[in-house]
């Protein structure tokens, strides 16, 4: 995981955009957002699916699948998917990715000042992101990424883009109460 401002600079969204002239992010940067990280390597013995599975029970995520985000896993779904997945929105409950294969990056808004924090995450890195938090995602040059999702409740996904309406919902309301003091 490598976590940094994002540059702005208009162009391609699976390019870096990294600007070395700007502050580092750190992990526990991130974790005062709300977005909490850790790197649980695969491995040929499955220590790593115990490690998901602990960390499944402790925060009581109850389901799981796997997306496989490429051109050949979307289809017919790939560029409706790719386009809605880099709108800025936000979830009404947390949203936890471990990368099992390939890379991408998750942008989430800084609660403060509402900067872009770009997050370029691949296999191993597990992230969760709060319920709340603007974010987007995009593949990077690699264009494939696979991810286990794991839910508190039925697998779902269901954003919220951002707008007046979704700025006065009460886990966005929440949120900001919570990271943004
Ligand atoms: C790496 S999983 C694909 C992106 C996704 O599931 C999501 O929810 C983006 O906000
Ligand atoms: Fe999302």
């Amino acid at each position: 995981m490598k976590a940094y401002y994002f540059d702005n600079v208009e162009g391609d969204q699976r390019l870096p955009h990294f600007d070395s002239a700007l502050p580092p992010v750190s992990q526990s940067d991130l974790a005062k957002y709300g977005v909490l990280y850790w790197h649980i390597p695969i491995d040929q013995d499955g220590n790593w699916e115990q490690a998901i599975d602990q960390i499944a029970a402790e925060r009581s995520y109850k389901n799981r699948d796997i997306i496989n985000v490429s051109k050949t896993g979307l289809g017919d779904l790939y560029e409706s998917k790719i386009k809605s997945f880099f709108e800025e929105h936000m979830h009404e409950d947390e949203e936890i990715r471990y990368i099992l294969d390939g890379a991408g990056f998750f942008d989430v808004r800084s609660p403060q000042k509402d900067e872009w924090i770009r997050v370029h995450v691949d296999q191993g890195d597990l992230l969760v992101l709060p319920a709340g938090i603007y974010h987007r995602f995009t593949l990077d040059e690699g264009d494939y990424i696979k991810a286990m999702r794991l839910f508190k409740d039925e697998p779902k996904w269901t954003p919220y883009n951002r707008s007046a309406d979704t700025d006065a919902n009460q886990h966005r309301v929440t949120y900001l109460q919570t990271f943004a003091a």
